[in-house]
């Protein structure tokens, strides 16, 4: 029995997964999440052993997509987004200590994490829009690396127009080129003067918009879609059960900004992943390491850093996380979200908080400790990391002994980053082949002021599903 999708909020209608992904952010501002956890036995997980990237998301994603999709479509959805990826493995697993595992989530086309679940959304929504003959306006925001792979992911479709907002000239140089070169008449880079959290705040306001979001059939592709969530649960099921799970706990540590990616990791656990314990690691930019420590979510200036992807305040997803651990009090959440609209803060309740502390740690690791990080495993081991996998192994390594592997998530190429690698091992990362000439394609974008009115008129001038 497939599950329905419910808004965080409570003030939204439950959807089917079509429609929950086309609509992005639920009416009501809230996330839409799963009414209930597919659940896995330890005998499913274990008859995940030696089964490809595709057949073990075949087996995770099914029970979340119901009959809405059906099989055959979605198995082969599914190998085509996965053949996009330069590695056989997908997402492989590499050693880097004892008891220490590097997860490479860059091996798509915009050597990002995103591209995992990118490559999928791009054609789940294509297939949904073109059985209902519809057509989409999707505006994302990015801090680097959602854009590029949502850019990739769309190029050239027929059902969507793609407009990017990024903040100018605080994304890395490799990742603007990504956003701003396609040379596809739907895509659209803005380049806007704020920071991450001005674009989002952005964006949010515009699906809030009503009018404006029935206008141009508004619809999104960041973190704040359910479908996109749910896509990176897979490898976890695929770290854990190559480390020996079900049959041993694994943990996991991810460099984390918008709450996503590791929300993606409570969900395997709720789905019966043996999972130990959930890392969060962020950078200078640690309002959840410091929510997790004080149990006040209070932001403050958001610090460009050398891991720029995670350069974010407000951490989208961690609502996600407090509806669960609330106890599902859609009413909590709301006020939450209403002081944090007025004040920039909010204090978590503390039964709340026992509940998020009892299967998360977290930790930060400072501008000068990442470079450190990617200087001494380099030695160590010959491994070259970005500095957001850094970060993520800085944190692992500061966690206390425990028996269960460590995973950290490595979510960049290094190659996307080549100055701070740099700086930090004296090693310039070049990009692969084929992305040999990304320096010197034509750049097309536009400067927008942080402004909705201005961003509302220019996407609905040029998006061609306005009415
Ligand atoms: C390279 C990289 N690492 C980590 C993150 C943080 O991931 P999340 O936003 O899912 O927490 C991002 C951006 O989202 C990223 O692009
Ligand atoms: N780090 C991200 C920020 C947006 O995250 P998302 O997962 O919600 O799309 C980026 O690179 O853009």
């Amino acid at each position: 029995m497939a599950t329905d999708y419910i808004s965080t909020r409570g003030d939204a209608p439950a959807l089917g997964f079509s429609d929950a992904m086309l609509a992005g952010l639920a009416r009501d501002g809230g996330l839409y999440v799963p009414r209930a956890w597919p659940q896995f036995s330890d005998d499913d997980i274990r008859a995940m052993r030696g089964q490809s990237y595709g057949e073990i998301a075949f087996r995770v994603l099914a029970p979340f997509v119901g009959d809405e999709i059906d099989a055959s479509t979605l198995r082969r959805i599914i190998d085509e987004s996965y053949a996009t990826f330069r590695h056989p493995a997908v997402c492989p697993l590499v050693q880097t200590g004892p008891n220490e595992f590097i997860l490479e989530l860059f091996h798509g086309p915009t050597l990002a994490f995103k591209d995992v679940a990118m490559q999928l959304l791009a054609r789940l929504m294509d297939h949904v829009l073109a059985e209902r003959g519809e057509r989409v306006t999707i505006v994302g925001a990015t801090s680097g690396d959602t854009g590029g792979a949502a850019i990739e992911a769309f190029a050239g479709t027929e059902r969507a127009d793609v407009f990017i907002l990024f903040p100018e000239g605080r994304v890395s140089p490799v990742q603007q080129r990504q956003m701003t070169t396609s040379g596809a008449a739907n895509v659209h880079a803005l380049a806007v003067k704020g920071n991450f959290d001005d674009c989002q705040g952005l964006l949010k306001d515009m699906f809030n918009d009503h009018g404006f979001r029935d206008s141009v059939a508004l619809s999104g592709v960041n973190s704040i879609n359910w479908a996109r969530v749910m896509a990176q649960i897979v490898y976890y099921f695929t770290a854990a059960v190559s480390l020996g799970g079900p049959d041993r706990t694994i943990s996991f540590t991810v460099p984390t900004g918008n709450f996503g990616d590791i929300f993606a990791g409570y969900a395997a656990k709720e789905m019966g992943l043996p999972i130990d314990r959930l890392v969060i690691a962020t950078n200078d930019n640690d309002i959840l390491a410091r929510t997790l420590a004080t149990g006040e979510y209070a932001t403050r200036e958001v610090v460009a850093t050398t891991s720029p992807s995670m350069d974010i305040q407000v951490s989208s997803n961690f609502e996600r996380l407090l509806y669960f651990a609330s106890g599902r009090n859609a009413d909590e959440i709301r006020r939450y979200m209403q002081m944090l609209k007025q004040s920039g803060s909010f204090t978590v309740e503390p039964e709340t908080l026992e509940v998020i502390r009892k299967g998360f740690s977290a930790g930060r690791s400072e501008m000068a400790e990442t470079a450190q990080t990617i200087g001494a495993v380099r030695r160590e081991s010959g491994y070259l990391l970005d500095p957001h996998t850094a970060t993520g192994v800085k944190v692992a390594r500061a966690m206390p002994a425990s028996a269960s592997p460590m995973v950290v998530l490595s979510t960049a190429h290094p190659a996307k980053f080549p100055a701070a690698v740099r700086d930090a091992s004296g090693i310039e990362p070049a990009l692969p082949e084929w992305l040999g000439d990304l320096m010197k394609r034509k750049e097309s974008f536009t400067v927008l002021p942080s402004d909705l009115r201005m961003l509302q008129d220019h996407i609905s001038r040029h998006a061609r599903a306005a009415r």
